[in-house]
């Protein structure tokens, strides 16, 4: 019984790491409240035009695939930046690939959000 609850508790503490996470990307991240308002602006208008559950389900893996990229760019940046602050061919390499996955997913975004919501405009 007791073992069980341990457990539990154990995995709500991690639960609210997690949280506490997602709340520091967005207080500490320029970029992350950029993309929570695309977010609300692209959630609103899929209500607006009344988009099918299919849609909705494409929609909201590409807004997560830019989030998750997003975050993990971040933390790639910070941990490079606290192991090696000093300038190196190699970690800009790092970065730079890190950026560029941030990219395609928002190239892979857009491209899916106007797919998604042109046929709604041509109503
Ligand atoms: N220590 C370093 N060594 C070599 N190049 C670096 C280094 N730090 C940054 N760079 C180069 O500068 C670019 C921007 O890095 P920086 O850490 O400033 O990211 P950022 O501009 O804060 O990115 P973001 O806009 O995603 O937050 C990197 O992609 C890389 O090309």
């Amino acid at each position: 019984m007791n073992a069980s609850n341990n457990y539990w508790r154990r995995r709500y503490q991690s639960f609210r790491y997690a949280f506490r996470g997602i709340a520091a990307f967005i207080r500490s991240e320029p970029h992350a409240r950029i993309h929570a308002l695309a977010t609300i602006v692209v959630v609103v208008a899929g209500f607006y035009v009344h988009l099918p559950a299919v849609q909705w389900t494409l929609l909201l893996l590409v807004i997560g695939l830019v989030w998750v990229s997003e975050m993990i760019n971040t933390v790639i940046e910070k941990i490079m930046d606290h192991l090696a602050p000093e300038w190196h061919e190699r970690v800009g390499w790092i970065k730079d690939v890190a950026a560029g996955a941030v990219l395609v997913s928002a190239i892979i975004a857009v491209v899916a959000g106007a797919l998604i919501f042109l046929p709604f405009l041509h109503r």
